[in-house]
């Protein structure tokens, strides 16, 4: 075969022979074509070239008929499969995952990575089904996922479905994004929406005992990080009628979508709690979250990086019904949320809390996200603060803060009913719960007269329930809790009778003087004798003298 140099050679002899000047500056417009075509004619009587040629043409060929081929593979499965891609940071993906691991063939499969990701679930709900397992215990429970990349084929109600787990490099950090892919041998929707149906309901039923809690990412997306068992109403402890007023208030509103809009009132409500810390407000908030079926979507104003715009997007991307919570509201800003230390500045320094991060939220940018025009409907807002009076008077007013509650130091009665709750078996405190319930009724009609105020939404409601409202030096729980562990409790702590109980309580009651330690320090007091209850009354004293000296 001619080699390109002998090529060349041969092309500049032809083009020689046939008078054709390649220095020539100018051709004349007759002679250009006739030489070309020369030249093309004589390059083609070479059979290297030829040959090439040949490839070339054959090579597009094959790779349009490629192209063509694959295109209508495409089509094809396109008409004969339903794909659909569900995006690691959606719930979709949680729901998805969660119904997997519930594929009886999926359980099957052989080559599979093994997670302790429970997605957002307690870790009983998922696989293996084995519970002789020891792998299968109830604090790590495992699951199995599909592997990065690899494709699985399941069965579900007799059809086929594909599924595959992509992982790939995306944005500017080349962060990995997960996404999980379903290709249904199906020509409709119809058989994606069952599977879709029947994923959300399998995990809300295994979500029925939990509540979701999220927070916001970087991004400024809402991220579910976790879920926590609900809290039983019972279990906080609150002068007679507050709950009951506050349950009462959140069910009426939530059922009131159609009385706001007929008035032209935004369909939101926000309950201000403030008062002693360690009384139960963040407690009450979750148990209430537990009791109305809603979920948790804290936002942190101190959150490094969330700036108004931030906040702002936040708050419009949050569910129709949702619990918002903003918890020490007073916090965000050092020296008190108000409109004198408002940062409009990015970057200034002022009123932040670890000094030198700046935080960029400004008292306007909260007040426009609370009730701008982005803001969502069908929100409640719980907020929380130790500080009320350095709260701006715009931030409590009514429309943003509708009810205000305090939240005291404990009163004779909380501290009876915690003892009572500490002590007795649940069983029996079904017996008091009767007699609290009919405290609680009690006290609710006389309350009730003024409640239809309250779910008006037009006013700003603050509800004091008696006492001084002091605050005193919380204690530790964690030290308390090294003291017993719960084998010893079940092993020794005695068997009160009712009587015996309520006696006990009423003397611990009485040893306490009205509103001077929080819930939480008289829990973390009672969790020191959690199987001694007669010395808990005995030691309370000098614990209380010591306390006292403590905080002198
Ligand atoms: N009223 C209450 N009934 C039952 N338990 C309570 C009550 N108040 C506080 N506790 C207990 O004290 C602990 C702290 O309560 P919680 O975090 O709800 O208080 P808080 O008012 O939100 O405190 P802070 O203002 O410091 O955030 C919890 O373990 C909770 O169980």
């Amino acid at each position: 075969m001619a080699t390109i140099h002998q090529v060349v050679e041969q092309l500049l002899q032809a083009a020689n022979s046939s008078n054709i000047s390649l220095a020539s500056p100018t051709p004349t417009s007759q002679t250009v074509p006739a030489n070309l075509a020369s030249m093309i004619g004589l390059a083609l009587s070479f059979s290297a070239l030829r040959d090439w040629l040949k490839l070339l043409v054959v090579g597009g060929i094959l790779e349009t008929l490629r192209r063509i081929i694959f295109a209508l593979w495409g089509s094809v499965t396109d008409s004969l499969f339903v794909t659909a891609h569900f995006k690691y940071d959606d719930d979709s993906y949680d729901w998805m995952m969660h119904w997997l691991s519930k594929q009886p063939s999926w359980k099957k499969a052989r080559n599979v990575q093994i997670s302790t990701s429970t997605f957002g679930l307690s870790p009983v709900v998922l696989l293996p089904s084995n519970d002789e397992d020891p792998l299968n215990d109830e604090s790590r429970k495992i699951s199995y996922l599909p592997n990065v990349d690899e494709t699985y084929a399941i069965w579900y109600k007799y059809r086929w479905v594909q599924v595959t787990r992509i992982q790939e490099q995306t944005g500017y950090y080349g962060r990995m994004e997960e996404t999980l892919r379903l290709r249904i041998l199906s020509r409709s929707n119809e058989f994606l929406n069952d599977i879709l149906r029947d994923a959300k309901r399998q995990y809300m039923a295994a979500q029925e005992n939990n509540i979701s809690i999220y927070v916001s990412d970087t991004s400024n997306s809402w991220r579910h990080v976790a879920s926590r068992p609900k809290r039983s109403l019972q279990s906080i402890i609150l002068d007679p009628g507050l709950k009951d007023l506050l349950i009462g208030d959140a069910r009426d509103f939530l059922e009131s979508k159609e009385w706001y809009a007929d008035r032209g009132i935004p369909f939101r409500r926000g309950y201000l709690l403030y008062g002693a810390p360690g009384s139960g407000k963040t407690s009450l908030i979750h148990s209430l979250a537990g009791e109305l079926g809603l979920d948790v979507y804290i936002i942190s104003l101190s959150r490094t990086g969330l700036d108004d715009s931030g906040l702002s997007t936040l708050i419009t991307e949050l569910p129709e019904k949702c619990i918002a919570l903003m918890e020490d509201i007073d916090a965000a800003f050092h020296h008190g949320l108000s409109r004198e230390n408002d940062v409009s500045d990015e970057g200034s320094t002022e009123g932040n809390i670890d000094g030198p991060t700046p935080n960029r939220i400004s008292l306007s940018g909260l007040l426009n996200a609370l009730d701008g025009i982005g803001a969502q409907e069908g929100r409640i807002l719980f907020a929380t603060t130790n500080k009320y009076t350095s709260l701006d008077p715009a931030l409590c007013r009514p429309g943003r803060m509708d009810l205000h509650i305090e939240f005291k130091l404990a009163s004779k009665y909380q501290a009876e009913e915690l003892f009572k709750r500490f002590y007795l078996p649940p069983s029996e405190r079904n017996g008091s719960g009767k007699a609290e319930v009919k405290v609680e009724d009690d006290e609710k009609s006389s309350l009730d007269s003024g409640f239809s105020d309250l779910s008006s939404g037009s006013s700003s409601d603050l509800i004091d329930l008696g006492g001084s409202g002091t605050t005193s030096p919380d204690f530790s729980e964690k030290e308390s809790q090294v003291h017993a562990t719960p084998a010893l409790h079940r092993k020794r702590a005695p068997k009160l009778t009712h009587c015996q109980a309520s006696k006990l309580a009423a003397q611990f009651s009485d040893a306490i003087p009205d509103r001077a330690f929080s819930m939480a320090a008289l829990q973390g007091y009672l969790m020191t004798y959690k199987t001694r209850p007669y010395e808990a009354v005995n030691e309370f004293a000098s614990w209380m003298a010591k306390e006292r000296v403590g905080t002198n």
